[in-house]
């Protein structure tokens, strides 16, 4: 193709929605003449599922849910009043809560002011806050964020050692929808022992975000934390940044939630309409099935050339492949689907990977999300007339050429700005392309059956760990090895497990257990000191 036929490409199929300030360009996707015609039936389809879905239907069948995250930003359109006030009632008590908090009304026990949050949750109940918080933050917020989202003690010792002293003036935000999520609850208990250690009441600095009757609303109420903030079984974690989840931190950070709010709304619009060319969620999802074959056989590539988005592609991780990654479609046929999605940003990440992209194996597209907008105020001119922005956007079109000249297929995203209302936007656009997605592909997109394995199988790791120190301790002095631990407590079949505890518990002084004999496995002996 000629340059100059490319431009009609590029003219002809670029998806532009005013009311954001959006444009998504395709013309770099080689699909044919007649890939959207002849998709339209499927498309279809999506859209009347995508309807139904708004209105309230039990678009998650297994869990015979309905699907609300479209509400959060348009509560009019909740299918019931009882819905409709719950949305705006948790907004108001959020903004109500927050306006305390700056003000020093609502104040801890020991300092004058909160001025520090911690947010402790993991997956869906940390990402969007992680991502809202990042892309909009800066020094002059009306408070810092901090995140604990693992149950990695050096992980927490890093975060609350950073704190420090300002432990004393950090409000902790516990969020959890199921309020039983075992990383997350340690987190919790490891941060109120902080507090604890410095003589401050922990529930007079703690809120949470969880379930109604959860675990972790009971442990609120129970310990008198300052309040709790509902999450509701229609909206998903993954899609929750725009419930109490993700509006709670971005209000007590100071940030324009309204913004956010109506960025969404606006794209919710946008995404709603049922003609394909106008609408750029159901283009999305249509060359994702194009390039992957419906099969997601190539990866997708998130290539912001802009820092404060460096986290998008990490927050897509979770709402794409979480979504999308199912072993059987909604008939109950195996069909093994998903969408890898990895990134970070350019021009940063075209000094590592981008030369596998352009030279290496052809397995993935590129979404390039271009921000117009370089900077507040002026730039100075790093050679001759050019400014360090004119610089992102060369290294943009030209790595969007090379992969094109290489027969790499990429699209484009154009935003004005990383401001609330763009960052709603593009959450907005990106939840309803998977959802559309998922009906393309036949699939129910808001379950995630195949996470519970790995959580099943943690379950009884711990049972076993159990198991071991109590025998350890009944026979103390006695060096044993990991194959007969394991046969005194029953488990011989699980022996690499039991050596796998053993190696790390006589790695930690937590439980006194010692390790002698060789380095390797059936030479390893085990005690309590
Ligand atoms: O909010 P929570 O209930 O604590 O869940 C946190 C996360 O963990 C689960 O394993 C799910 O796979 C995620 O979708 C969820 O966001």
């Amino acid at each position: 193709m000629t340059e100059r036929e490319l431009w009609e490409r590029y003219q002809r199929h670029l998806c532009v929605v005013p009311s954001v300030g959006l444009t998504l360009d395709i013309s770099r996707m080689n699909f044919g003449a007649d890939f959207l015609d002849g998709m339209r039936p499927r498309m279809d389809a999506a859209f009347q599922a995508m309807d139904a879905l708004e209105k309230g239907a039990i678009a998650n069948p297994d869990e015979k849910r309905r699907v609300g995250h479209y509400w959060l930003r348009a509560p009019e359109l909740a299918p019931d009043a009882e819905l409709k006030t719950a949305i705006t009632d948790m907004q108001a008590r959020v903004a109500a809560f927050a306006k305390d908090v700056h003000s020093g009304k609502v104040k801890p026990a020991k300092a004058a002011k909160f001025t520090q949050v911690l947010i402790v949750g993991i997956g869906g109940s940390a990402l969007g806050p992680q991502l809202v918080a990042d892309a909009l933050g800066s020094g002059r917020d009306a408070m810092q964020v901090h995140f604990l989202d693992n149950t990695d003690p050096d992980g927490m010792d890093r975060v609350l050692n950073g704190l420090g002293e300002r432990l004393a003036e950090t409000l902790c935000v516990v969020i959890s929808k199921s309020g039983g999520t075992k990383e997350t609850r340690n987190g919790m208990l490891e941060v109120e022992a902080a507090y604890t250690q410095r003589g401050l009441d922990f529930g007079a600095h703690a809120v949470a975000v969880t379930g109604d009757g959860s675990e972790l609303d009971n442990y609120a109420k129970g310990h008198k934390w300052l309040r709790t903030f509902p999450m509701w079984d229609w909206v998903g974690g993954r899609t929750s940044v725009m419930s109490a989840v993700g509006l709670l931190p971005a209000q007590l950070q100071g940030l324009d939630v309204a913004g956010f709010l109506a960025g969404a709304k606006d794209m919710d619009a946008a995404t709603r309409v049922h003609d394909v060319a106008a609408n750029p969620a159901a283009l999305l999802a249509l060359m994702w099935f194009h390039a992957g074959g419906g099969k997601g056989q190539k990866d997708m590539v998130i290539l912001p050339y802009k820092d404060r988005l460096m986290l998008m592609s990490k927050y897509l991780q979770q709402l794409v492949m979480e979504s999308l990654g199912k072993e059987l479609s909604l008939d109950g046929k195996v069909v093994n689907q998903g969408l890898a999605v990895y990134g970070n940003k350019g021009s940063t990440d075209q000094h590592a990977y981008v030369q596998q992209l352009r030279e290496g194996v052809n397995n993935f597209f590129v979404t390039f999300v271009e921000v117009l907008k370089d900077r507040d105020g002026k730039s100075l001119a790093v050679e001759g007339e050019n400014t360090s922005g004119d610089y992102l956007l060369g290294f943009l079109l030209g790595t969007r050429r090379a992969l094109f000249e290489k027969g790499r297929e990429s699209m484009t995203l154009t935003v004005p700005d990383v401001s609330a209302r763009t960052l709603g936007a593009l959450v907005a656009l990106y939840e309803r392309a998977v959802g559309f997605y998922a009906s393309l592909v036949n699939i129910n997109a808001y379950h995630q059956p195949g996470v519970e394995a790995g959580k099943k199988a943690a379950g009884r790791v711990l049972e076993l760990q159990g198991k071991l120190l109590a025998k350890l301790k009944s026979a103390k002095a006695e060096a044993r090895s990991a194959d007969q631990l394991a046969q005194d407590i029953g488990a011989e079949e699980e022996v690499e497990t039991v050596f796998k505890l053993l190696e790390h518990l006589s790695a930690n002084g937590d439980h006194g257990v010692k390790r002698s004999g060789g380095a390797r496995p059936a030479e390893a002996r085990f005690q309590s000191a």
